[in-house]
């Protein structure tokens, strides 16, 4: 596949890592517009933001009905309503982290990402394809079926510079999904997250560093910033990794926005040296689903 095919130029990107888990939804988005407002001050060359999982509620199991919208362009809700307007004010795609969806025909709850493109429009929504349920002994229970139901698509996005895939923190534990937005084309893999303080030291690096080398792609994973004040306490450490597996920029623990630059060179020098995509043998790989 040819470089422009994959991302048409070099493109700056943006991560905001928000304080986590404040009840006061509209202070949440208030705050997500005053960190793009002086993202896109910063950095005016800024094509792409992306912001963390459940930015606007608490990250809790008993708030997401509470806390959830319906997702209906034709009648946009309190989110997409202000991240759609802040998008065409920018002129950036604005990943929306995540938000409680509620589905009215079925009642049930989503972790969905909302995505939109610089006018505006609402071009894409991942729901969350792999719940957190976990028991680790003496680390962390959560279980996010107890409330939310899975999603039951991959997403791939097509932007005026190429596509990239979506998925939602523990999403990434499941390299199919990048597999797929990969092999469709992408140049990235965009994870809105929030790992924990247990998880985080283990995996986040790692697993961000693996998709990468995976598919040869960039991976942003986006984090809430730690909040020791919430039941829940978000790793941070939020980072953009290119497809060589290298870490080109990286979040402390606070509050805090981090940039970087996204290069098709990158990825056409880096698959033209280490031709995986060539290499791969589904041939012999093709019944991995049968087991
Ligand atoms: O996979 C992990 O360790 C953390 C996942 C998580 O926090 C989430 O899916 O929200």
């Amino acid at each position: 596949m040819s470089v422009s095919k994959i991302l048409s130029q070099k493109i700056k990107v943006a991560l905001v890592q928000l304080s986590g888990s404040n009840p006061d939804k509209m202070a949440n988005l208030q705050r997500a517009a005053t960190f793009i407002e002086r993202a896109m001050k910063d950095q005016p060359d800024t094509k792409l933001v992306v912001l963390p999982e459940c930015f606007n509620s608490p990250y809790s199991t008993s708030q997401f009905r509470k806390y959830s919208e319906v997702i209906n362009p034709s009648e946009p809700s309190t989110s997409v309503k202000f991240l759609s307007d802040l998008a065409n004010k920018f002129k950036v795609i604005i990943v929306g982290g995540t938000i409680p969806e509620l589905d009215p025909k079925t009642n049930k709850i989503y972790n969905t990402s909302i995505i939109f493109n610089e006018d505006g429009q609402l071009i894409g929504k991942h729901r969350k394809v792999h719940l957190f349920d976990v028991d680790i002994p003496n680390g962390i229970s959560f279980h996010e079926s107890e409330t939310l139901s899975p999603g039951e698509k991959s997403t791939t996005i097509d932007t005026k510079y190429g596509k990239f895939g979506v998925g939602i923190c523990y999403d990434m534990r499941f390299p199919e999904l990048a597999m797929l937005s990969a092999r469709k084309g992408s140049f990235a893999m965009i994870y809105p997250s929030a790992f924990n303080t247990v998880t985080g030291p283990l995996h986040w690096h790692l697993l961000a560093r693996s998709r990468a080398v995976d598919n040869q792609m960039y991976v942003m994973l986006c984090s809430p910033a730690r909040n020791l004040q919430s039941s829940y306490h978000a790793y941070g450490h939020s980072i953009v990794v290119d497809p060589r597996g290298k870490i080109v920029a990286e979040a402390g623990e606070g509050e805090e926005i981090i940039y970087a630059e996204l290069d098709p060179e990158v990825i056409e020098a880096f698959r033209q040296a280490v031709p995986l995509t060539k290499q791969r043998r589904f041939d012999v790989y093709s019944d991995v689903n049968a087991h």
